[in-house]
């Protein structure tokens, strides 16, 4: 629930989801349905008012909805990463330095080289973010968000300011993260046919599971158009 009283808003209600290890989870739903929502209290960004959200590591479960910002914060820093709309890339840095960023600050990174070949820039290290194209850029955030192997990737409409060709050249490298390094994934789109390339695909509506649909036989993000 976001505010209380008259203005309060209950952004979602009765949500009760499981996601597991590796899955690959797309979330379809009109706008302010809930989506950012679910994802933000997935990814410790925010605390649900009521009930509850777990989370699994080790054997070990921590509950994330009565946690301090300080555990929050550790767990978005160690197990979490995020792909927004926007990329977010410091523009005077290298696109290898804006990975850096990162595993500078991580405990068991992969090399920023090593996370740049993995979405197809091995090329284009030493760009400057401001010299990369849309689709570069994003990808370039995308690197950045795995490269201290997170369990958990969390993408905001991360095709959401692109055309679709080069939105599928994204898809395939979120693809390819959740295949290789087996990092559980979920995936806000407003395009539909994205829902293909998903494990589950789940519906909301008015801040509820409207429908949760399981695909038996998953499409490569290549195969995608909208
Ligand atoms: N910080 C906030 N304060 C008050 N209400 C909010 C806040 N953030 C979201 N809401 C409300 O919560 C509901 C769900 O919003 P949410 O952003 O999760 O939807 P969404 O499905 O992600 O929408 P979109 O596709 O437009 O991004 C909406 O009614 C929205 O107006």
């Amino acid at each position: 629930m976001y505010g209380e009283g008259p203005t309060a808003v209950h952004a979602l209600r009765g949500v009760d989801l499981d996601v597991m290890p590796g899955e690959f989870v797309v979330l379809l739903g009109a706008s302010g349905s809930g989506k950012s929502t679910l994802l933000n209290i997935l990814g410790g960004l925010d605390a649900p008012s009521g009930g509850s959200a777990q989370w699994t590591h080790d054997g070990q479960t921590h509950e994330l909805a009565g946690a301090s910002d300080a555990e929050l914060t550790r767990y978005r820093r160690e197990h979490v990463g995020f792909v927004f709309q926007f990329y977010n890339l410091i523009a005077s840095l290298t696109a290898r330095e804006n990975v850096a960023l990162v595993t500078d600050l991580a405990t068991d990174p992969m090399a920023p080289e090593d996370a740049l070949a993995l979405v197809d820039l091995g090329e284009r290290m030493d760009h400057f973010a401001s010299q990369l194209s849309g689709g570069e850029q994003q990808r370039v955030a995308i690197a950045r968000a795995i490269a201290k192997r997170p369990a958990v990737l969390l993408c905001d409409e991360p095709t959401g300011a692109l055309d679709c060709a080069t939105g599928v050249r994204v898809l395939e490298a979120i693809e390819r993260v959740n295949r290789e390094l087996g990092t559980t994934t979920v995936v806000i789109t407003h395009n539909a046919p994205i829902a293909q390339m998903a494990d589950r695909v789940l519906r909301l509506a008015d801040g509820r599971i409207a429908s949760a649909q399981a695909n038996p036989h998953k499409a490569a993000a290549a195969t995608l158009s909208w």
